[in-house]
């Protein structure tokens, strides 16, 4: 039976094939634009499109019309809240596809570690209900309770993504080993719980001592000799991912800076109904859109990416070019402070 393409029957199969043709660029694809063009389906014809690339199909003998059933499945349980919905995920995906072809990493990770990478980036937000951790902590949500308020969300996610490709028409890796799946399953939780932000701090320092202590081959690619050191830097590129909002063109950052600010406020809206204490960057009527984006990039993006862009030195540098662009964008928005003799 022919499949489709990009995995999704679409009506403009030309249309998507231009918007998917520079699929390994950092921000080379429009997304809004692949979800309007695949009838709402970023996600999936974005996996499908780079894991056809990277042959995934033939290296693991994966059945396409499986792989493509599990995806539309995963797709159908992001929620359709602003931020965290298919799209981000989608975005989150070919992020780290980029990632992982900095040159730096030539041939450092195996294919089943790429996959794994894919797979965790692809899942990562799944179920996501647009109310973030500290609020489920806070209210001891079912969620909250079930997971005992570590990396709540985080453990949904990878629960939910697991759980779907039980089921006989969704098992992609049904030919798998023992060893590949139990391999694929750990390097994908590993990823999917860093991406919990109480873990930023610990994985910029490790991966600031990667750095300093970095090992490169003759040919220039890193050396990763131990589990511990190669997944770290998959967690890093996976959360670097997961932050590179602002490091990509300006109208796309400008995009997911207005959803995730309406996801905030709705989450605001929630708790204020609840008479529950506004979360912060919550209440829709005391935000600052722009200050809160300028620190955001100074004090958590910029230092990652930037420590990131050391490891794979010098092949981040249009990422870091780019951040600085838009940190310029909204600090030169900041609403000018009311100068001191003002009252
Ligand atoms: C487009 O702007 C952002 C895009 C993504 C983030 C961001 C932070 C942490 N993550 C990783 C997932 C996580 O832990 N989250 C998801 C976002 O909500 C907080 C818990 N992602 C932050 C962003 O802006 C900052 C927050 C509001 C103003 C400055
Ligand atoms: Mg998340
Ligand atoms: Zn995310």
């Amino acid at each position: 039976r022919k499949l489709p393409m990009y995995g999704v029957v679409v009506s403009n199969e030309e249309a998507l094939a231009k918007e998917l043709e520079d699929i390994d660029t950092w921000g080379g694809v429009d997304l809004f634009k692949i979800a309007e063009i695949s009838n709402n389906r970023p996600l999936t014809s974005i996996m499908y499109t780079i894991c056809k690339k990277r042959d995934m199909f033939v290296k693991f003998k994966l059945s396409p019309v499986k792989f493509l059933t599990y995806m539309m499945t995963l797709e159908d349980h992001y929620r359709k809240v602003p931020y965290h919905n298919s799209l981000h995920a989608a975005d989150v995906t070919q992020s780290v596809h980029v990632l992982l072809s900095s040159a730096a990493l030539d041939s450092v990770f195996t294919d089943l570690e790429v996959l794994a990478a894919l797979v965790a980036s692809a899942m990562h937000d799944v179920d996501h209900p647009g109310l973030n951790n500290q609020y489920h902590c806070a209210n001891s949500t079912e969620l909250a309770i079930m997971y005992n308020d570590e990396c709540v969300l985080e453990n949904h996610h990878l629960a939910v993504g697991f759980k779907l490709m039980q089921q006989d028409h969704c098992d992609v890796f049904e030919h798998f080993t023992q060893k590949q799946w139990q391999s694929l399953r750990k390097m994908a939780i590993d990823m999917v719980l860093a991406t919990d932000m109480s873990k930023h701090m610990q994985l910029l320092a490790n991966l600031k001592t990667m750095v300093e202590t970095k090992k490169v081959a003759a040919s220039g690619v890193l050396m990763l000799d131990n589990y511990t050191d190669r997944i770290q830097v998959l967690q890093n590129m996976v959360h670097c991912a997961d932050l590179s909002n602002s490091s990509k063109p300006i109208e796309a950052y400008k995009q997911w800076v207005a959803r995730l600010i309406d996801e905030f406020w709705m989450q605001g809206d929630v708790e204020r109904e609840a008479g529950l204490e506004i979360s912060p960057l919550c209440d829709r009527h005391n935000t600052s859109i722009e200050r809160s984006q300028v620190m955001f990039i100074d004090f958590v993006v910029h230092p990652l990416l930037e420590t990131w862009a050391d490891l794979v030195n010098p092949y981040a540098q249009d990422i870091i070019n780019q951040l600085a662009s838009n940190r310029e964008y909204y600090a030169s928005r900041l609403p000018n402070l009311p100068s001191p003799n003002e009252t």
